[in-house]
């Protein structure tokens, strides 16, 4: 059967031929030399390893991008002492992250309870402003087809937005749609916030997610590693931080000026 060019495309990416390098040729471009290096982080946490897969081919699509540097970041269970996170290892390599992708089971309709004592012992970046304007993106793994995942994307969302950071979604367009679609396809469970991928409960991680889930995944850390390198090559700005003393003292200083009264 002729594939069309969608259809090509998706294959030779598959196999490994790269029709960017034929670009870059022709245009003359050295992405290795031009490509600034980013340092793009999948952290995550998976009880029983299915969502590890899922860490572990967004990571394979990050590493696509010459000049990435990417690392994966597991969350264990055993940092968590009296229901607080602690592993300064993984502190210190997200604080030299320029983008940071966010990872965890949908359980009971949210984040794991790791996840979430991990999310709390972010408290420390929250308040120095210390992750603000670094790249975050996020994936949860499910056995049912909705399972409510999309309610952890939002969570790992709006988690990323109370630190400052800048999400990026998938941005591939639903392969599953349609009366031909299948578990191969392309963003397969049709989710844009972040990647949502489904295991099938009575198999085990090395059954994890579908085909194109995890060609979703590699699509996505591709795509998470490329915008980063987009956006700390741009023009250079250090964001200005400030801490909650600080954020009175202006709201003061412009109620002043206005010589309004304080509101409640
Ligand atoms: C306590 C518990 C709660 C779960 N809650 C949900 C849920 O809300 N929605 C769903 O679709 N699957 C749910 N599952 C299934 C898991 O999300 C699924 O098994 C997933 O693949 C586990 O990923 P992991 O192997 O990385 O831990 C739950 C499983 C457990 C053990």
């Amino acid at each position: 059967m002729a594939l069309n060019d969608v259809e090509q495309q998706g294959v030779d990416r598959e196999q490994g031929v790269d029709r960017e390098q034929d670009i870059d040729r022709e245009q003359g471009v050295d992405r290795a030399y031009d490509a600034p290096t980013v340092t793009v982080t999948v952290v995550y946490h998976s009880v029983h390893g299915h969502t590890r897969v899922l860490a572990e081919h967004l990571a394979e699509g990050a590493r696509l991008v010459p000049g990435a540097e990417v690392h994966l970041a597991e969350l264990r269970a055993e940092d968590v002492n009296a229901g607080r996170w602690n592993d300064p290892e993984v502190l210190a390599l997200l604080a030299r992250s320029d983008a940071v992708v966010f990872g965890c089971p949908t359980l009971m309709g949210s984040v794991s309870a790791v996840f979430k004592a991990f999310m709390e012992a972010a408290f420390t970046p929250f308040v120095t402003q210390g992750w603000k304007d670094k790249l975050a993106g996020g994936f949860t793994m499910s056995a049912s087809q909705s399972g409510d995942k999309l309610a952890v994307l939002q969570q790992l969302a709006v988690f990323a937005a109370q630190l400052g950071m800048q999400w990026i979604g998938v941005g591939d367009m639903p392969g599953n749609n349609w009366s031909g679609g299948t578990r191969d396809d392309v963003n397969r469970l049709g989710s844009w916030l972040g990647l949502m991928s489904q295991s099938h409960a009575d198999q085990g991680p090395e059954q994890a997610g579908s085909r194109g889930d995890l060609l979703t995944a590699r699509r996505y850390g591709e795509r998470i590693a490329r915008l980063t390198q987009r956006w700390v090559n741009a023009v250079p700005y250090e964001t200005p931080r400030m801490t909650e003393h600080e954020a009175r003292v202006l709201s003061a200083a412009l109620r002043e000026a206005d010589a309004a009264p304080a509101g409640r």
